[in-house]
């Protein structure tokens, strides 16, 4: 699941270390030229090494300059002469210091770690992992905030503090995902336990993203934790609708209220809050119709079932493998009538992630549960902490 994205993610892990390795050495032979300098004589002129660059091997090495300590004060007709002398000494202890002390020095700072992350250290990984978030179809405003998050969780930290970049990158990339993951969380199951009962629950979204399914399959979810279920088909718009919810409730053995197509989808689902209070029914879940002509219509609709029969909870659904046009269907249902909550189908399918991650942020509204097949039991509270350790690997 989600496979791609686990990828990029990943890959950011990588490019941070490789940085943080690259800068390790940097600072480690910055440390151990500079430990050079130190025991080397203290220089009279301090421009020998220069001389050296500029004039007696243009092939030598910049960091030749570095051991100044050389340089005696010489006249300077006579440096070039002695700069090449110098050239050739130094050349001569950088070859002994690749396999000798200096190189132990090296190796003894890099060991320390000690590297502070700065912001420019992050600029091209987090700029890959933008990209990575974008392609993935996470939406630009939550992937804003996962690159804020983590930079101000890394940037000066300093690397001997914990004991990887590897494990930094990766406490910093879980508490960004689960921020944006995690929003408006709440206990489902123990908010329905403790509702007035019948407890009415609408679904709204597109046709076709698999809300009928999904209302099959909490009908089985609710049952077997002891709730009876009435199911009532609020979609009078498509034609075979009835029956494709009829077989779902036949197969589940549940009772289903519908009126014919073209009906008032309110007047169904209050029969069914009727039907469900005088048989003490626990649970009415209400489907409806899925188009959005426009927002009016949604809102029409919505409102008037709102008016009549007062829903404990609208949760949209809509499907992982959409993307992008997920979360943007997901804002729009919500900016025409809120929603309480989302179902994410077809998780099971090879999708981008960007919907998983995305939709709680953009509404403010948590994702509640995952499709993960087209069975009746198929389908998965939505856990963050879960999704956020299928994304970057660990418990
Ligand atoms: N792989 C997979 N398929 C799913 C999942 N949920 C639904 N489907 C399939 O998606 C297809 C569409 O599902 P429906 O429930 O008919 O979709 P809908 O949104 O109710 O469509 P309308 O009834 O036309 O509004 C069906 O073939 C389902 O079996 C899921 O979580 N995973």
């Amino acid at each position: 699941m989600f496979d791609g994205l686990k990828d990029k993610l990943g890959s950011f892990r990588e490019d941070v270390e490789e940085t943080a390795e690259e800068k390790a050495e940097a600072e480690a032979a910055a440390e151990a030229d500079a430990a050079d300098d130190e025991e080397a004589e203290p220089t009279a002129d301090g421009d020998g090494g220069v001389a050296v660059d500029a004039t007696a091997d243009p092939d030598a090495e910049p960091d030749v300059d570095s051991d100044p300590g050389d340089a005696d004060g010489e006249p300077a007709d006579d440096r070039t002469e002695i700069a090449a002398d110098e050239a050739a000494a130094a050349l001569k202890e950088d070859d002994e210091e690749k396999s000798g002390p200096g190189r132990l020095k090296r190796a003894a700072a890099f060991a320390t770690g000690k590297i502070i992350i700065e912001e420019e250290d992050l600029e091209d990984p987090l700029w890959n992992l933008e990209m990575a978030l974008l392609e993935s179809d996470v939406e630009m405003n939550v992937a804003e905030e996962i690159l804020d998050t983590i930079r101000g969780k890394m940037i000066g930290e300093t690397r001997a503090q914990v004991e990887t970049t590897g494990e930094l990158v990766e406490s910093a990339l879980r508490d960004a995902l689960y921020d944006v993951i995690s929003v408006g969380q709440f206990d489902f199951d123990q908010r329905i336990e403790e509702a007035d009962k019948p407890v009415t629950i609408v679904f709204t979204g597109v046709n076709g993203v698999g809300k009928t399914t999904s209302i099959a399959k909490l009908s089985r979810y609710f049952e077997k934790r002891g709730l009876d279920v009435v199911l009532a088909n609020g979609d009078t718009y498509r034609a075979g609708a009835n029956e494709q919810i009829r077989e779902h409730a036949d197969a589940l053995g549940t009772k289903l209220i519908s009126h014919e197509q073209g009906g008032d989808p309110a007047a169904v689902l209050y029969d069914a809050v009727e039907y469900a209070e005088a048989n003490d029914v626990d649970v009415v879940l209400g489907d409806t119709a899925g188009r959005l002509h426009t927002s009016n219509d949604l809102m029409a609709q919505l409102e008037k079932i709102d008016r009549v029969v007062d829903p404990d909870m609208t949760l949209f659904v809509d499907e992982a493998v959409a993307g992008q046009d997920a979360v943007e269907r997901a804002k729009q249902f919500n900016d025409a009538a809120e929603i309480d909550g989302t179902v994410l189908t077809k998780a099971d399918a090879d999708s981008s992630g960007g919907a998983a991650i995305s939709i709680a942020y953009v509404t403010g509204r948590p994702i509640l549960f995952l499709g993960v097949g087209q069975g009746y039991d198929d389908i998965e509270r939505f856990d963050p902490e879960r999704l956020v350790d299928r994304l970057v690997g660990g418990a």
